[in-house]
């Protein structure tokens, strides 16, 4: 079932035409990945789905409604993490939690949440004494108290220690795995090849690629194998690395080191497919 579904999306700030006929399918139980350079029309985009930012021209439906004219009981299925920080800076950890639950007909358990976000033991800490990491683990929270069919993430691991970003993915892939449809927007590209099912890249409003992380923007097309013998260091790109293996092993040359082979990393095919968009 489709969870997101657009068509022709358009959005235009003055004379800047900032989405430019975007089609999108997301369906149920996905994560979606949306990465893009600085400026490419991702938080547009994603505002537009969440209800926040009226659109120019375009279909758009997102659990079965259209976010221009949605009212609050499609808001109550749609959690949302945004880019900035919340600002209750005097309230604790628990008071904002269990504050945010109440206004959903069928919150999770604030406490259960806090413990999920690794934030037990900050649970009677005032956010204003909060590392920026912590009030990010905050954020987070707040966007799946409500239970939410449909999450919207935009770079949810900014600032992030490199464990608690490994426990936050984790925590996706469980809220994924219990059918929680989940919208990531992210710079960190191991994240979104992490996490994603699926991704778009967006340059200049429109989708430049699409596909999944392993086969985006042809990264299996091509690997590049490399090996180190007694003429020294070789590396060759081919399209099927299978025989080349078979001789390269076939040779039973003791010399034979570091034999390696390689896919494109995503990042490599991302900054070309960004730059080729520009
Ligand atoms: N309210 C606004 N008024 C005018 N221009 C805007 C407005 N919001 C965004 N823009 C412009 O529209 C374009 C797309 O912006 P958007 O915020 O959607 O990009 P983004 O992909 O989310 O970027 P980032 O990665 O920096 O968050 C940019 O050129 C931006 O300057």
């Amino acid at each position: 079932m489709a969870v997101i579904e657009v068509h022709g999306l358009r959005k235009r700030y003055g004379r800047h035409q900032a989405v430019d006929g975007i089609d999108l399918t997301v369906t149920r139980g996905e994560v979606f990945g949306l990465l893009g350079p600085n400026g490419a029309g991702k938080s547009t985009t994603v505002e537009i789905l969440e209800g926040y930012r009226p659109r120019d021209g375009g279909d758009v439906r997102v659990l079965g409604e259209d976010p221009g004219t949605a009212g609050r009981r499609w808001r109550a299925r749609i959690g949302v993490v945004l880019q900035q920080a919340n600002d209750s800076a005097g309230l604790t950890v628990r008071e904002v939690v269990r504050h945010v639950a109440g206004f959903y007909p069928a919150p999770r358990d604030p406490d259960a949440v806090i413990d999920l976000c690794g934030l037990s033991d900050k649970a009677d800490a005032k956010l204003r004494t909060l590392s920026g990491g912590q009030r990010r683990r905050v954020d987070v929270a707040l966007g799946i108290v409500g239970d939410p069919e449909l999450l919207f993430l935009d770079e949810p691991t900014t600032g992030f220690d490199p464990q608690a970003r490994r426990q936050f993915w984790s925590l996706i892939r469980s809220l994924a795995a219990e059918g929680t449809t989940i919208v990531l927007t992210s710079h960190y590209l191991d994240e979104v090849e992490a996490l994603a099912g699926r991704l778009v890249v967006l340059a200049g409003g429109r989708i430049v690629a699409e596909g999944t992380p392993a086969t985006i923007g042809g990264r299996t097309e091509e690997s590049t194998v490399s090996w180190r013998d007694a003429d020294g260091t070789h590396q060759v790109s081919v399209a099927d690395p299978t025989a080349l293996l078979a001789g390269l092993t076939a040779r039973n040359d003791p010399q034979l080191t570091d034999l390696r082979v390689q896919r494109r990393s995503l990042e490599d095919v991302y900054l070309d497919l960004i730059g080729e968009a520009r």
